[in-house]
This record gives C-alpha cells, sequence and structure tokens, in this order.
C-alpha cells in the first residue's frame, strides 16, 4: 500500500494512545486538514470525550457532522479508527473524500476490488499500516475472519477508536432496524478499553435508550446538537388536487433554480417515467433504483453528488446498498 506523508499532530503508533489535545490544537487540525475556522455545535466535546477515553452517544442531525466527530480523533490518536458504517455509497464517497485531502482511508466491501482488499489486508497485517480510517459494515464486523482481524490490531495496540454510525439501526424501536447492528453489543467486551462514539439522527428516547444498552456504552458522555434546520421547510401537495403531478414537479425543480434535488418515488417504473418526462422539460435527471445494476448506480450516485445531475428520481434503494 502507498505510503502517505505523516499527519501532523498524529501520536505515533507505539506511543500512549490516549491523544490528549488543547482545544486549540484540535482546532489547527480541523483548519489544516479540512479548511473549516472552528468545530459545530457538540463536535469538540465528543472529539474530546473519545480521546479522552470515553464512550460518548451523540445525537446530530443529517449534515450536522458527525464524522467529525470520529476524523479528527483519527488524525490525532495512534491507531486505526475504524468506522461501522451501513452504506456502502456513504463509505465510498466518505472515503474518496478523505484520501482527497492526503488522508489515508479504505473501506473494505463487496463493491472493493480483491486486489484492492488484498492491499489493505497487507496493511492491516504490517507492523506500522499506514491507515487512519477503515470503513467497514455491520456485516463484516460479524464475520469470524474479520473478528479476528480485529483482535490481531487490538492486541498490537493498532485499533484507536471504534465509531459507530447510524447507530439507531441496532434498535428494534427504531425505523431502520439491521439484525447485524445488534452483534455490534460484542464490541464492548471485545475491546474493553476501546471508546466507542454511537452517532445518530435519530431523536427518540426509546432509540437512544436502546442503542446505549444494545452496545453496553460504559458510562458513555452523551450529547445532543440542535435539531434546528432554519434552511429546511416542509410543503405538502396533495396529488389528487393537482391537474398533473409531473408538470407540478418539473415546475417546482426549474423555480427553485439549479439546485440538488432528490424526487423519492414508490415504484421503479415511475422513476423512469418520471425521469424521462423530466430529461425532455430540459432538467438534467437519472433514476437510481434496484432494478439497475450496481456500476449504474454507482455513476448516478457519483454524478449527483458532483452536480452533473441535477436530480436523483430514486426508490428507497437510493442509499441502501450493502
Ligand atoms: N466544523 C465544521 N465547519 C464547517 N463544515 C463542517 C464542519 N464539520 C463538518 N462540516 C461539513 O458538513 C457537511 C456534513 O457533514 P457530515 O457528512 O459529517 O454530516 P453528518 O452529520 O454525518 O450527516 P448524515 O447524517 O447525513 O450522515 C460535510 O460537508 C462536512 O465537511
Amino acid at each position: 500500500m502507498k505510503r502517505q506523508l505523516p499527519i501532523k499532530g498524529a501520536s505515533g503508533a507505539s506511543g500512549s494512545g490516549h491523544g490528549k489535545k488543547a482545544p486549540q490544537e484540535l482546532e489547527n487540525v480541523l483548519k489544516q486538514h479540512f479548511g473549516y475556522s472552528g468545530f459545530r455545535g457538540k463536535q469538540l466535546e465528543a472529539i474530546e470525550a473519545v480521546l479522552s477515553g470515553r464512550d460518548c452517544f451523540c445525537l446530530m442531525p443529517t449534515g450536522g457532522g458527525k464524522s467529525m466527530c470520529y476524523q479528527i480523533p483519527a488524525l490525532v490518536k495512534s491507531g486505526i479508527v475504524l468506522v461501522i458504517s451501513p452504506l456502502i455509497e456513504l463509505q465510498e464517497n466518505q472515503v474518496a473524500s478523505l484520501k482527497s485531502k492526503g488522508i489515508p482511508a479504505e473501506f473494505l466491501s463487496s463493491t472493493q476490488t480483491s486486489h484492492n482488499k488484498q492491499k489493505i489486508h497487507e496493511d492491516l497485517d504490517s507492523g506500522n499500516p499506514s491507515l487512519k480510517l477503515l470503513y467497514v459494515t455491520p456485516e463484516l464486523v460479524a464475520t469470524s475472519g474479520f473478528k479476528a482481524k480485529l483482535t490481531k490490531l487490538y492486541n498490537r495496540g493498532l485499533l484507536g477508536l471504534v465509531a459507530i454510525d447510524e447507530a439507531h439501526c441496532i434498535s428494534t424501536w427504531g425505523h431502520d432496524f439491521r439484525p447485524s447492528y445488534r452483534k455490534l453489543s460484542s464490541l464492548r467486551n471485545q475491546f474493553p478499553d476501546i471508546p466507542i462514539l454511537a452517532l445518530t439522527a435519530t431523536a427518540v428516547p426509546k432509540v437512544q435508550k436502546d442503542v446505549i444498552s444494545s452496545l453496553c456504552l460504559r458510562n458513555p458522555l452523551i450529547l445532543r446538537a440542535s435539531f434546528n434546520r432554519p434552511n429546511i421547510f416542509y410543503e405538502v401537495r396533495y396529488k389528487d388536487l393537482l391537474d398533473d403531478v409531473y408538470s407540478d414537479i418539473s415546475n417546482l425543480l426549474k423555480s427553485s433554480g439549479n439546485v440538488c434535488s432528490i424526487v423519492y418515488c414508490l415504484e421503479r417504473a415511475v422513476c423512469d417515467d418520471l425521469t424521462m418526462h423530466l430529461s425532455q422539460q430540459g432538467i438534467s435527471s437519472a433514476a437510481y433504483h434496484a432494478g439497475l445494476n450496481s456500476k449504474v448506480r454507482s455513476s448516478v450516485l457519483d454524478d449527483w453528488l458532483s452536480s452533473r445531475t441535477q436530480v436523483v428520481v430514486a426508490t428507497v434503494a437510493f442509499g441502501y446498498r450493502y
């Protein structure tokens, strides 16, 4: 695996790994690597908690900046940050963005080529891995082979933090329950002195309680950021009262300017049909649903994220590939 330049501010792999840093130092790391002038909401508190070795449950709205809560520790703490996340698209996207900033990150998933997988495993098995962040799905964490790999990393002092993104998926009370998340409950016992950071945007108290107890978090710092999003508003329009739903959607998209949008539909055929309608109206759009192969879906996502396509017309398959 290609060696990267040393990350400024990181403790060496053989260091104590406690990673205690003054807020100003952490802010400097944020500025230097991400170009942002300061931390948002509860980011700093979450970062300081995990750097001090404490478990943390962090509730922040979508787009609130949850990933920074484990990306900064990855840059200042010794060892690898294991990021458990349910969506391969988001993993790919975050890894690409980190790599573009020179931060050594990888993901291990079914979509990764076997050559790349081998390089990642070689790096993990080396005495001094270059990786700072490794993204995996909960399904992979549950396999005996990967568990053994993690144990080896841990025994060599190379596991710095476990971050569990979309942590509400562990709760049967949540809307996105995913059985493999339940198996993450063994991590706390398996790696007793490694902090666990659970992140979610789902605010229901029952789910929060369930996440904390299912993950066996020990005296976690519980952080709740504000959910007030002044830039978001909701409007309901009744389909039955509209003359032509497709025209209404295309007019709305045109009047909103050239903004990035998602239109969710219940059926694949409607996605294809509406995409055709929007394209005929001169709106750059693409369909995304489980009937399309994974290569097409990846390219639709890439085009949308990089603003080459303005509108994605999708079923719930958008964001659910694992
Ligand atoms: N301190 C900061 N200042 C400015 N921008 C920030 C800061 N922290 C994060 N961001 C940016 O905010 C955006 C959203 O961050 P991020 O993707 O981590 O949100 P999230 O909470 O994980 O959202 P989601 O729930 O959708 O996963 C990203 O572009 C990120 O770079």
